[in-house]
């Protein structure tokens, strides 16, 4: 069984992923994760070093790779996955399910203000302009996201809840 998760940055995708693989039993893997240790490098030093154009094209290398293998999964996209080339009809065709965790403006907002350093395609953002970033960045993504198989209201729910509300729809 291949589980993937989707949504936007600091939707929960990795920590959720993590708890779900470990109380399911089987092998997690975070594809930003994956993609730094393939490369022994930190995302943000792809970013800095190589640029954006180089990352989307290992990142869809990686997705492939991850999502032939032979073994149950529970896989943490990225938050852009979805949004380049082919990688969303690649999710659709290989997954058992795919769910988009789907939080809020405000809410994404109040996350990603208090993590923006590892994240390059925020942290030169002023705070004054994120609310804005956030927004039309979302508005553009949000079409890949709700491609997905389930679609599940995070707002307000921890961690753990989003779990068992995981559990339910499988
Ligand atoms: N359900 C939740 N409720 C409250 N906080 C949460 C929840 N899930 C995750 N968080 C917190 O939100 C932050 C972002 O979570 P996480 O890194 O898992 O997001 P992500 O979707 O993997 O982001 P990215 O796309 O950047 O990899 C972390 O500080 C995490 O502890
Ligand atoms: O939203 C995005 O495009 C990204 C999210 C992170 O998970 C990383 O994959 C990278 O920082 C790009
Ligand atoms: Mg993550």
């Amino acid at each position: 069984m291949k589980i993937v998760l989707v949504g936007y940055m600091a939707s929960g995708k990795s920590t959720v992923g993590r708890l779900l693989a470990r109380q399911l039993g089987i092998r997690f893997i975070d594809l930003d994760d994956y993609i730094e240790e393939h490369q022994k490098k930190s995302i943000k030093t792809i970013f800095s070093e190589k640029g954006e154009i180089f990352f989307r094209k290992l990142e869809h290398q990686m997705l492939n790779e991850v999502l032939g293998k032979e073994e149950s999964l529970v896989i943490s996209t990225g938050g852009g996955t979805p949004c380049y080339g082919t990688n969303m009809t690649i999710i659709l065709d290989e997954a058992d399910h795919s769910i988009y965790l789907d939080l809020s403006i405000p809410n994404l907002l109040d996350r990603i203000s208090k993590e923006k350093e590892n994240r390059p395609l925020v942290k030169n953002i002023s705070d004054k302009e994120l609310p804005e970033f956030i927004g039309k960045h979302l508005f553009e993504r949000r079409p890949y996201y709700m491609q997905a198989k389930h679609i599940l209201d995070c707002n307000g729910t921890d961690a753990e809840t989003v779990v068992e509300k995981i559990k339910e729809l499988l």
